[in-house]
């Protein structure tokens, strides 16, 4: 068969729950919110299953949570935003073997780019904290455009600022899924981030849970790509 593109791919992408352990970080910025209208915290499990459809959808879920009504998103939403952006990385990490796998998928030539549902300015300064941000060549946040995933322009925006065929988008969630589904981009899921169903039951076409093994699952995709 004839080789289609043997320049190395580009792959996206996914940040909470995906490169980094931003929960506790979320956790307090909720829990400082929701002292400051004298309302009960929430415990970690809780607000992790309310993580990966961006802050709006968080702050909706915590104020349903408590009963509170719909009217006081706008303040709730603006208080999150403002715990948030207090302390984005007191207590955020990236998972183990991020950058060297990030550092290796660089020097073997692919163009990596990011495309999270996180308020682009928050993802930005994170990045940035976490000397993370040299590894980018795009950056998507989940207002960066008016629909955020698991609508696919986000993730089909991405792709187009990286100079490569489209390779593989590396997620954690049910919305990573649906959204490389709907851009009909190969899937790869890390399975140790904030996921609330079986593995199973997300579709990908490979499922790691150490970025020690991401390199080589790449490598078999880009072979995957050029043979085709
Ligand atoms: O902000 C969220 O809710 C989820 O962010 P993510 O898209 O990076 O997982
Ligand atoms: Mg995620």
């Amino acid at each position: 068969m004839p080789v289609h593109d043997a320049r190395p791919g580009g792959i996206v992408f996914d940040l909470d729950g995906t490169l980094i352990d931003s929960a506790p970080d979320i956790h307090a910025a909720v829990n400082r919110m929701l002292a400051g209208i004298g309302a009960a915290p929430l415990d970690m499990p809780t607000v992790v299953s309310f993580i990966g459809h961006g802050l709006p959808h968080l702050v909706g879920l915590v104020r349903a949570h408590h009963g509170i009504d719909a009217g006081e998103q706008p303040r709730m939403l603006a208080a999150m935003m403002t715990q948030y952006a207090a302390h984005p990385v007191a207590l955020t990490r990236p998972y183990p073997g991020v950058v060297a796998a990030l550092t290796r998928l660089q020097a073997a030539g692919h163009p990596l780019g990011l495309c999270t549902n996180k308020p682009v300015a928050a993802t930005h300064a994170i990045l940035d904290a976490l000397d993370l941000s040299r590894f980018f060549a795009a950056v998507i946040g989940g207002d960066s455009l008016p629909v955020r995933k698991p609508d696919p322009a986000p993730l089909h925006a991405a792709f187009a600022a990286l100079p490569a065929a489209r390779l593989v988008y590396v997620g954690d969630s049910e919305v990573d899924a649906q959204t490389s589904h709907a851009a009909q981009v190969p899937f790869a899921l890390f399975t140790r981030g904030y996921r609330k169903s079986p593995v199973a039951d997300l579709a990908h076409v490979v499922a790691f849970d150490d970025f020690a093994d991401l390199p080589a699952h790449v490598a078999d995709l880009q072979h995957a790509l050029t043979q085709c």
